[in-house]
Order: structure tokens, then C-alpha cells, then sequence
């Protein structure tokens, strides 16, 4: 297991009132590459990716306990704010703003306080690059995101999310509502944003998993039970549960 961990997480109990969703978890999410999160229905995939970012803190009943560092420092201690620039989330649904492809990928840099135009619009070619969306919509920056294909959509959710130059992308099933030639684009593309970006990726899909992901966390009822490189896991698991999960004998 990779040392240098961008997130270094300790004793993680996670509760929804007298739900216990996450039970003791203690891992390190390892730096510029790419994780995936697996497991079977209600393991607590989302959970661990919202932690992250401190997405489900004002959930009534929900409750943390344990530490989640990020590059040493507390999240708990982050303004939220400063949090979610740093650990940038991309969900499920595509859900651009419904402004203009400009105005979404302006959206977060203006937040931050960037108001000239040059420096705009340089983040918002240089965003729709790396998102790899800027050949397709370079001409129609001014035309309202939602008229464009879903699978376009997600890739400028990406780019709003890159636009403020996150350390961390999380992508909660970013491929689920997407076709397979628009979610063949989106695994390209996440392979190449991890040599800039660190990603944690939840994904029902195993074969994703197993196409995309440098390492893997496998989850069962809460519990963290195996994390380990993928080809590792997938070659030699360590836990009984591991092996019946890659061996489908439950999903
Ligand atoms: N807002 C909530 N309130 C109460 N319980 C919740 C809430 N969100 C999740 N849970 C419960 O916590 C557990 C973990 O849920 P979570 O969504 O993290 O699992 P998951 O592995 O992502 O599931 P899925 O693959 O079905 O999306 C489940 O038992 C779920 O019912």
C-alpha cells in the first residue's frame, strides 16, 4: 500500500440516528491514483465518499466519530467551504446548473473570488480541456447546459468540479445513468485526470472497478474488509466475503 495517503482516516463509526452505516474503519486513501469503492447495496459506498467532504453533516441524527485527516489536518476543523474546494464531488445524476456551459465552470472559480475575464475564461477552456468537452462545446459556451446529451453533462460536471482546482475528485456512480459509449468517455477521462487528480470513485459496476481503479476497497455491512491494489485483490483476496463478492456469488 501506497505511504504517501492524501486522506488518512482513523476508527471511522458513521451513524444515521441508531443506524450504524460505517463500523471502525482505519485506511489511508493513497495520492494521484485512482480508488474505487465496491460492495453490495447499503454497504455504506456513499457514506465513506460523503464523509470525505462532509456532504451528510447536516443529515438529522447523522454522526461521526473517528478522525479524517486530509494532507494532516482535520476535515472536521475545515471550514466546509474551503473543504469542498479541495475535495471536489461529481454525482450520479448529472446536474449542471441551468445557466450556460460558461457560467457552470465559472461557477466555483467567482465563488472563490475571481472576477477577471481573462482569468475566467483561461479556467473555463482549461477546465473543458481536461474534461475533455472543449472540442465539442467551444463554439456554444453561451448555450444553456441542460440541452446538452447526458453524457456531456457529466463531463461538465467534471469540469465545474476541476475548475477550482480541486486535490480531490469524488465521483458517487458518475457512469450509472450513462450510456456505454458516454460512460466508455468518462473512464478514459477519469484514467487521465489521475495523473493530476486523486479520485475516489463508488461504482456498482465491478467490471469498472477492475478496468479503471488502481486500488480497491471492498465494503461489507459497514465494515471496511479488504483495500488493497486491484490487481492484488482481484488475484490473491485475503477474506472469504472478498472473493464471494468478485465472484458475483452476491452484488
Ligand atoms: N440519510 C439516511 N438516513 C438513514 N439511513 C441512511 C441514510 N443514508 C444511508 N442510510 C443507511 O446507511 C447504510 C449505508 O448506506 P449507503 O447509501 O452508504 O450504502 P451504499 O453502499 O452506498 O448503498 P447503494 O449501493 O445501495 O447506494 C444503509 O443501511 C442505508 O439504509
Amino acid at each position: 500500500m501506497s505511504k504517501d495517503g492524501v486522506f488518512e482516516i482513523e476508527n471511522l463509526n458513521v451513524y444515521y440516528g441508531n443506524k450504524q452505516a460505517l463500523k471502525n474503519v482505519t485506511c489511508t486513501v493513497p495520492r494521484n491514483k485512482i480508488t474505487a469503492v465496491v460492495g453490495p447495496s447499503g454497504c455504506g459506498k456513499s457514506t465513506f465518499l460523503r464523509v470525505l467532504n462532509r456532504m451528510n453533516d447536516l443529515i438529522p441524527g447523522y454522526r461521526v466519530e473517528g478522525t479524517v485527516k486530509l494532507d494532516g489536518e482535520d476535515i472536521m476543523t475545515l471550514d466546509p467551504v474551503v473543504l469542498r474546494k479541495k475535495v471536489g464531488m461529481v454525482f450520479q445524476k448529472p446536474n449542471p446548473f441551468p445557466k450556460s456551459v460558461f457560467d457552470n465552470v465559472a461557477y466555483g472559480p467567482r465563488i472563490h473570488g475571481v472576477k477577471n475575464k481573462e482569468e475566467l475564461r483561461n479556467i473555463v477552456e482549461r477546465s473543458l480541456k481536461q474534461a475533455a468537452l472543449w472540442d465539442e462545446v467551444k463554439g456554444e459556451l453561451k448555450k444553456n447546459a441542460i440541452n446538452f446529451s447526458g453524457g456531456q453533462q457529466q463531463r461538465l460536471c467534471i469540469a465545474r468540479a476541476i475548475a477550482v482546482e480541486p486535490e480531490v475528485l469524488l465521483l458517487d456512480e458518475p457512469t450509472s445513468a450513462l450510456d456505454p459509449i458516454a460512460t466508455q468517455k468518462i473512464e478514459k477521462l477519469i484514467e487521465e485526470l489521475s495523473e493530476k487528480y486523486t479520485i475516489v470513485i463508488v461504482t456498482h459496476n465491478l467490471q469498472q472497478a477492475l478496468r479503471i481503479s488502481d486500488y480497491m476497497m471492498f465494503f461489507y455491512m459497514g465494515e471496511l474488509v479488504e483495500f488493497d491494489e486491484t490487481n492484488v485483490m482481484t488475484t490473491n483476496p485475503k477474506d472469504c466475503r472478498t472473493s464471494d463478492y468478485l465472484r458475483g456469488i452476491f452484488s
